[in-house]
């Protein structure tokens, strides 16, 4: 079969391809599954295209990639769709049965067109020969040894190292909804279940590539993208996935929590092994875990997304928090870093066992540079183990693993003068394998090539059966090399030469002016134009001695390696402990360095209130000349009403006290002067809408839907970070939304809250709350051109509120032009919003609310039909069933007034009920209507 540069598009009719002309099957043609074409000539086919056939239909929902000597190649639909996702060319196979379009990838260099076809959505099966062609009677065997699907990709060209790639597995309903994830390039594998709504974020936080759903899971919407792949119902079958798992553990009940855990687990391993080529249990999964979600601080998809922690929410706003703090020297621990930052500890101890840690680290420089010197050493373990018990790795892997080895005890050496406990434990518990790299030192050659097949891996001295072996290929050789010189002398023929060739073998050269001086015993192998070729029975007796021998030398090598691999397969737990403890030392290491190259200090935990002094965002301090360190003390209250005007630093602010958090939880040191923090539980943002890009859902429905999830799940330990609530609708009904919005916080929820504001009127609110404060951010008026005042934003926050939003200082600043700018200067002047009150740099215990009570100042104002009087409202305060909660049951429940309420009651609110115009109604207003009339029947029950 030859690949023809194939110009040629075949016509699809000719190779029977119309979709029209396969007789009742009028679904499109598919590249996954077997081709109709094939389907309708299976008797005729030939033996390789029926084996082809077969493959197909085996693995309905996958691209079948067939090994054809140095290609995978694809045929009639899938080869379409492979030349067009992966650029090559389409060619075709035309036997006695038939044309058939077709298209390879070299196999050599596959990884790339994987990756393509992973990205076009497909899933890949990739069948090899299984037998040696030169070996195979006929038809070479094959098998489907691997099917590549986004969720299980093993090959480390086609995984980036920083994150794991998860493939999760759901079941179960309700309160027993399960989570099963691994991630199937390192054998992590996990399990935790939980209500629907928490498994749903679970699932935000994990994100896995691909998700397999039991016939009673529910349908999740998820905020990512995953491939849906349709698993064997039976597989998540209770007896079914406890068999499956009995394979990994030997009491499967007890490592999980209920039968949805474990029917989430077998079905997730189940198919984990399906695409391994269902060759039994996969033995790199060495430890099923069962986690509790709730045993790390909370972090949602909008919070990891909104704190920047992974992804920047757009271009512009540059870096993210693990870019500037990944100091990991190797992927270990560039891992577990993402990892302790995507699930932060709420264990106290835990937490400070890894501040000592940092803290030792910090005051040692020296140690802290060697063991990271060392690191940077330390290859991918976890997932070179994963390949050895695969059986995937090769000698390169092998020498990987030892240089890795090599480094561990030179990493104990630098932690020899170690004194805190977490770091002594740590350095103990770090097992040399000194067995396994002396094994792999003496059995494995220093630069061994890829192939392990083709000789040149065992060193000399550790097989003495190959050593012998060996030993006779290279007499052999030598015989041969000095034949040249014996020959030239017993012939007297000076230009006699001696070679090999691949084909003709060893053969002596005799040009033609000296073919009257040769010997008797040669014999005539080849004629040359100018020379001719012989052999001689001692060299041909030679020549077969040196072939065998190399041949058996090869074979042995491979074998004596495949021992060796498995030896080293065996202690696969105690490599995996050991990548484990690599991986926390490079990330606690990294800590130190972050903190000792930035100035972090260690957080005291376990205090009552965040207090920082002299804080800073870790992420715009470096980007920024110059950044403004700025306190937070909630000691004083817990709810903290934040204005300034626009770009003087809220948002900066408010993300800066979170990251700090974050940060501390995770074990790192903080950037600020001094912090004293509690434990967090979870960490919400709601971020102003104009903020967030995500379309789809109206804008303000989205901001009232994440408003309702943080006050329903916030408590008195959260950190809640709310921007400018309010902001997607009217002025009236934005202020009402806030306010009602803190006071609930404020009264019912106890959260450390931050809230940025450009509702000035908010700021009066704080008289009223003993536990709330103002904060404002200072700028700099001075008097410039032309009289009109000048703003420099100083980011600094101080106490009490600001005066104004300095919103037509800041249009301006950004070249809005000047006859708008005065316009609106006059309209501010008109509406009382007077500029000039504040603005006191030194801004401390200025109290100064001057806020304005109506909120037909705000110039934005009257949007509203019918502006509500917030403080007139009946839900202006949280009454002590919760108003807000109320507000967010009615949401959720679907206004289903009631109960136990008396026929009058119940006929007065109808009456009401159908007196309302709907569709004259804002969905505040509604809201209010809604709660009132459900309160009326309260009252009268
Ligand atoms: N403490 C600080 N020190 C130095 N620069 C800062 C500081 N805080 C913020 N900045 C700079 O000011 C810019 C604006 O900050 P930020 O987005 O936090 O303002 P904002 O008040 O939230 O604005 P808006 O109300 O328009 O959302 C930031 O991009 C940053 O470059």
């Amino acid at each position: 079969m030859e690949h023809a540069d194939g110009t040629e598009t075949p016509d699809a009719e000719a190779a029977g391809n119309d979709p029209d002309a396969a007789d009742g099957r009028d679904d499109a043609p598919r590249p996954e599954g077997p081709p109709r074409t094939m389907l309708d000539a299976r008797e005729e086919l030939t033996p390789m295209l029926s084996q082809y056939l077969d493959l197909c239909e085996t693995h309905p929902d996958a691209v079948v990639l067939f090994q054809v000597g140095d290609f995978y190649e694809a045929f009639c639909e899938a080869a379409e769709e492979v030349a067009r996702v992966c650029e090559v060319t389409l060619t075709k196979r035309e036997d006695s049965t038939g044309t058939y379009p077709m298209a390879g990838i070299p196999i050599d260099n596959a990884a790339s067109y994987l990756e393509a076809l992973l990205d076009a959505d497909y899933r890949v099966a990739i069948a090899d020969q299984v037998e040696d062609a030169s070996e195979a009677s006929g038809l070479v065997d094959r098998a489907v040894t691997q099917v590549i699907t986004p969720g299980t990709v093993v090959d480390d060209e086609l995984l980036s190292d920083a994150t794991a790639t998860y493939l999760g597995a759901v079941t179960g309903s309700g309160e027993k909804t399960a989570l099963a994830t691994v991630d199937v390039s390192t054998g992590e594998c996990q399990v935790t279940s939980g209500s629907e709504r928490r498994i749903g974020e679970e699932l935000d936080r994990l994100a896995p590539a691909e998700l397999l759903c039991a016939p009673d899971a529910p349908a999740f919407e998820l905020g990512f993208e995953a491939m849906a792949t349709d698993a064997d119902p039976e597989a998540f079958a209770a007896d079914a996935a406890r068999e499956t798992l009995s394979a990994y553990v030997s009491a499967p009940d007890s490592v999980v929590e209920s039968e949805s855990e474990l029917r989430a687990v077998g079905g997730l391993l189940d198919y984990a092994e399906y695409t391994q080529g269902d060759d039994g249990p996969l033995e790199y999964v060495s430890r099923v875990r069962r986690y509790d979600p709730e045993r790390s601080l909370q972090l949602d998809a909008t919070a990891i997304r909104s704190l920047e922690l992974f992804e920047s929410r757009s271009p512009r706003s540059g870096d993210t928090l693990i870019a500037v703090i990944d100091e990991t020297a190797c992927a270990l621990g560039r891992r577990r870093l993402a990892s302790w930052l995507r699930r932060p500890s709420v264990d106290e101890a835990e937490i400070r066992r890894r501040h000592d840690a940092v803290g030792e680290l910090l005051d040692r420089p020296m140690a802290r540079e060697t063991v990271r010197e060392h690191l940077s050493e330390v290859y991918d373990l976890e997932r070179l183990v994963s390949r050895v018990s695969r059986e995937r790795a090769n000698a390169r892997d092998l020498r990987a693993l030892k240089n890795t080895l090599d480094a561990v005890p030179e990493v104990k050496a630098a932690l020899s003068e170690v004194e805190s406990d977490p770091l002594l434990d740590l350095r103990d518990s770090l097992d040399e394998l000194a067995d396994v790299r002396e094994l792999v030192g003496e059995a494995v050659r220093a630069d061994p090539p890829q192939e392990i097949t083709e000789g040149g891996v065992i060193r000399e001295g550790f097989d003495a059966e190959l050593d012998e072996v060996r030993a006779t290929e290279r007499e052999g050789r030598e015989w041969v090399s000095a034949l040249e010189e014996r020959e030239r002398e017993r012939t007297g023929i000076d230009s006699l030469d001696v070679g090999y060739t691949q084909v003709h073998g060893y053969y002596i050269e005799v040009t033609n002016p000296n073919l009257d001086r040769v010997p008797d015993d040669y014999t005539r192998r080849q004629t040359l134009k100018n020379s001719e070729r012989f052999y001689t029975p001692e060299l041909k007796r030679r020549e077969d001695e040196i072939l065998s021998a190399s041949e058996r030398a090869d074979a042995l090598e491979y074998e004596v390696f495949a021992e060796v691999r498995a030896d080293v397969a065996e202690e696969g737990e105690r490599l995996q402990a050991l990548a484990d403890s690599l991986a926390t030392l490079d990330v606690l290491a990294a800590f130190a360095a972050v903190a000792a190259a930035n100035d972090y200090v260690r957080p005291e935990m376990g205090a009552d209130a965040v207090e920082i002094e002299g804080g800073r965002h870790p992420v715009v301090e470096r980007t920024q000349g110059e950044f403004v360190p700025n306190p937070a003390d909630f000691s004083r209250g817990n709810v903290a009403v934040i204005t300034g005007p626009n770009m003087s630093g809220k948002s900066t602010y408010m993300r800066q006290v979170a990251l700090v958090c974050v940060l501390a939880q995770a074990g790192s040191f903080v950037p600020a002067r001094a912090a004293r923090l509690p434990i967090l539980d979870r960490i919400f943002t709601r971020v102003g809408a104009s903020d967030d890009i995500a379309g789809g859902q109206s804008t303000f429905m989205r901001e009232m839907a994440e408003l309702t999830d943080i006050l329903h799940n916030a408590t008195g330990d959260s950190l809640v970070l709310l921007d400018e609530v309010g902001r997607g609708t009217s002025t009236t009904d934005g202020l009402a939304i806030a306010r009602a919005t803190t006071e609930f916080v404020h009264d019912e929820v106890g959260a450390t809250t931050l809230f940025a504001t450009h509702y000035h009127d908010l700021t009066a609110l704080v008289e009223d709350l003993s536990d709330a404060f103002n904060l404002h951010f200072t700028v700099e008026k001075t008097e410039g051109d032309g009289g009109t005042p000048d703003v420099t934003f100083l980011h600094r926050v101080a106490d009490g509120a600001s005066s104004s939003s300095y919103g037509v200082e800041v249009a301006e600043l950004a070249g809005v032009p000047p006859a708008v700018v005065e316009r609106a200067r006059e309209y501010v002047g008109e509406g009382g919003g007077t500029i000039g009150a504040d603005g006191d740099e030194n801004g401390d215990e200025t109290s100064g609310v001057e806020a304005r009570t109506s909120p037909d100042d705000d110039a934005s104002a009257g949007e509203s039909d019918t502006p509500v009087d917030p403080q007139a409202s009946t839900n202006g305060r949280a009454s002590e069933d919760g108003t807000l909660a109320a507000y967010v049951d009615g949401i959720d429940a679907d206004g289903a007034a009631g109960g136990a309420a008396t026929a009058d009651a119940e006929a007065d609110v109808l009456s009401e009920l159908r007196e309302l115009n709907v569709a004259k109604t804002t969905p505040l207003e509604a809201l209010n209507a809604l709660d009132e009339l459900k309160q009326r029947l309260d009252e009268r029950d």
